[in-house]
């Protein structure tokens, strides 16, 4: 049955209420369509994630799917050019084009366009191919960070961040080429869930925490951090994608943009802002993850951002003392105390009680047992853990029409 995510919508420009359902109260027909997806088994969980304890693992067996997964990526970036995908261009530029692909189905829809599975003719490896209509991203004043997505994909480089192969246009629509990344959203695992044991919110915290190093590292601010934002792999480990609003900031800026239930208060304020704005929201996260609600949610989206600028969290009882205590650093109004903006950056929040037992480098390695792996079962190109968007008439590839946005997207 068709079904529409109540995914909480970004608000890009202004503080118009565009918002969703209530989180807490999902409605039957979304119950319904997320029982295809499998929850967490409660009581298969680990009773502690227990980083430390990870070394039963057959290491032998880990190793020889790294080198696999190595493998797999060397030829999928064409490192081989007689047979690599990217370097089979039917461009002048050197880029795809929609006639290297074969598009599937949907996997997601946003606000200017959506997210199609698709197969490559050229060496049968399915893709994620991000689809903008350039009139609703003009109309959207979104031209700028359309083409920041585009920028900030190409830089970076890290497993816990989706992989972008290539970009190209045709008059109507932009398109984006990245790694399909099997295991669904963490979003429908969280509603699946209700919420997640504590060791399981700090796996997916601990993964996303080392994203947003590399990141801040390379001057990049995320600006949209929500579990909608989060997907799975196959084996369980995090990909951050949606980078729509990401933005290279060496000082700071001023646009307002984020998905209201996460934005910090500075931005809410319209005051100067930089990397500090990702750590707020990493807090929401944590809360979200470890409670299945956000802290400042109102179903009036003018009254969660008044909620915001208060900042007054309540902490259910249920909370250990250690993670109220790193939520606290990081839901804070207070710049000078936010944990992650302070003079340590990223290492304050590592360093956190909580984490304690996380081994950074082994996680880093994508070396530590996942909590959870998706039930793919008909192996690459599996879309069970994705929900069913209706499909759209699709009007790409038409060529000979005038194009009044030619000159936006010149990078595509
Ligand atoms: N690489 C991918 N592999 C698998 N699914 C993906 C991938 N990228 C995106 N999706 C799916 O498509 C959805 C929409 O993607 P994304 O958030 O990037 O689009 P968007 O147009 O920017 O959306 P929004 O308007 O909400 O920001 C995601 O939530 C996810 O379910």
């Amino acid at each position: 049955m068709p079904y529409v995510s109540p995914h909480r919508e970004n608000l890009p420009m202004n503080l118009d209420p565009h918002i969703s359902l209530p989180i807490t109260a999902l409605s039957s027909p979304t119950l319904q369509s997320l029982e295809q997806h499998q929850p967490i088994p409660q009581h298969q969980l680990p009773p502690s994630l227990e980083l430390q304890h990870q070394q039963q693992i057959n290491q032998q067996q880990r190793q020889q799917q790294l080198q696999l997964e190595q493998q797999q990526l060397q030829y999928a970036r064409g490192v081989d050019e007689s047979q690599g995908l990217l370097h089979k261009s039917t461009t002048s530029k050197g880029k795809y084009s929609l006639k290297d692909f074969q598009i599937l189905r949907t996997l997601g829809t946003g606000s200017f366009g959506r997210v199609h599975l698709v197969r490559s003719v050229h060496n049968g490896r399915f893709y994620a191919m991000k689809a903008l209509r350039k009139s609703q991203v003009v109309k959207m004043k979104q031209v700028e960070h359309t083409n920041d997505e585009r920028k900030m994909l190409k830089l970076v480089d890290l497993a816990f961040v989706i992989r972008m192969w290539g970009t190209f246009q045709d008059c109507k629509t932009v398109f984006m080429i990245m790694d399909y990344i099997e295991g669904g959203e963490l979003f429908s695992l969280l509603r699946k869930s209700s919420k997640f044991p504590n060791p399981v919110a700090k796996f997916y915290a601990a993964e996303v925490c080392l994203a947003l190093e590399y990141l801040h590292n390379h001057n990049i601010i995320y600006r949209d951090l929500k579990p909608e934002n989060i997907l799975l792999d196959k084996n369980g480990h995090i990909k951050l994608t949606d980078f729509g609003f990401a933005k290279e900031v060496p000082d700071v800026t001023y646009t307002l943009c984020g998905t209201p239930d996460y934005i910090a208060p500075e931005v809410v304020a319209t005051k100067p802002y930089n990397k500090s704005v990702d750590w707020w929201s990493f807090g929401i996260l944590i809360f979200e993850m470890l409670t299945g609600f956000t802290p400042f949610f109102d179903s009036n989206p003018m009254k969660t951002y008044e909620n915001i600028l208060q900042a007054q969290v309540t902490y259910p009882d249920y909370l250990g003392s250690d993670v109220v205590d790193l939520l606290q650093k990081l839901i804070t109004k207070d710049l000078s105390n936010r944990l992650g903006n302070l003079q340590n950056g990223t290492d304050d929040v590592k360093q956190h009680e909580w984490f304690d037992e996380v081994i950074w480098d082994r996680l880093h390695n994508r070396d530590i047992e996942t909590p959870y792996e998706p039930p793919i079962q008909s192996g690459c190109g599996d879309t069970s853990q994705f929900d069913r968007y209706p499909e759209a008439e699709l009007d790409y590839g038409i060529e000979g029409v005038d194009d009044p946005y030619d000159n936006l997207f010149e990078e595509f």
